[in-house]
């Protein structure tokens, strides 16, 4: 069991140094036809640990999660993977530093006319040589016992051999937790993991992934649309506006107004700001 890391103890919420654990983001901003959509983003993910990205629609948090996996490229800013820098890596060491990167989405990306069992099995493709990557049937053993030992740490080895069209949408996120672990991975990113479930299968799919974090040592950093979840199970949260982060903490010291606000439009928030600044202390 991994302990909860002491972090946060900055002003800011974040580690005071770069870590060479986990996952260490600093100055990421990226603009999009000369819009700035995220601008000195920085995020400190320790191994066992959960931060949760909140913001209104538009506010950069996807950006923010694709620009760390490699889906989009950061216009400037550092990314620190277990110590090493992924702006400055390329070729062979760059694709081996990303593979201990997984992302979970809302749309759960899983082949739904295969298995469970082979939708694990390809997070483990990456460790194969390229002939064998695409032969379903042809998993080595090895891997496939490791993939089986992963779906029964999310609760679903006997869904094993069942096809992903014929699970629930809260067992096929649990399906793609699997796929991460059996990746290897060391960093978990989710983007709105939970935001096409149901509230039972939401808080079941959340709890597993903090336990991941615990008990795996999983770095994880979940782009959530339900607040009080992530107030809940996160450790800390990072709350973005317009691209720029908000307030950054860890969660018991971040108040629900807070939070609040970072989905009101500008004018209500400019009162709501005026009606706190009247409330005597
Ligand atoms: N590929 C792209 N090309 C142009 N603009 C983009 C692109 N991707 C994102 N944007 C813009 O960047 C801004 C931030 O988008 P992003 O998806 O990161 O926000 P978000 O906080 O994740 O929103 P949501 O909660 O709706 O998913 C938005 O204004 C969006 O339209």
């Amino acid at each position: 069991m991994i302990a909860v890391p002491e972090s946060g103890s900055a002003a800011n919420g974040l580690a005071p140094a770069l870590s060479m654990r986990g996952l260490s983001v600093r100055g990421l901003s990226k603009e999009f036809g000369g819009r700035i959509v995220l601008q000195d983003f920085d995020l400190d993910v320790a191994p066992g640990e959960v931060v949760a990205l909140l913001g209104a629609n538009g506010s950069g948090k996807s950006t923010a999660l694709k620009c760390i996996v490699g889906i989009e490229r950061p216009d400037s800013g550092r990314i620190l993977l277990e110590g090493a820098d992924l702006t400055a890596l390329t070729d062979r060491a760059l694709i081996d530093a990303r593979m201990r990167t997984a992302m979970v989405f809302q749309q759960i990306h899983l082949v739904r006319r295969r298995t469970a069992l082979q939708n694990v099995c390809s997070g483990g493709l990456g460790r194969l040589s390229l002939g064998r990557s695409f032969i379903w049937a042809a998993f080595p053993r090895t891997l496939r016992e490791e993939a089986m030992a992963c779906l029964d740490r999310v609760g679903l080895a006997d869904r094993a051999h069942n096809r992903v069209a014929a699970l629930s949408g809260g067992q096929q996120q649990r399906v793609a937790l699997a796929r991460a672990l059996c990746q290897r991975a060391a960093v978990l990113l989710a983007d709105e993991p939970v935001s096409a479930l149901d509230p039972a299968a939401a808080e079941q799919v959340m709890a597993l992934m903090v336990d991941l974090a615990r008990t795996e040592g999983l770095a994880v950093a979940a782009v959530l649309h339900q607040p009080e979840l992530a107030r809940r199970h996160a450790d800390r949260l990072v709350g973005l506006r317009d691209g720029r982060i908000d307030f950054a903490g860890r969660s018991a010291d971040i108040g629900a107004e807070q939070v609040d606000g970072l989905y009101l439009a500008p004018a209500a928030r400019s009162v709501a700001h005026h009606d706190q600044k009247r409330i005597p202390a």
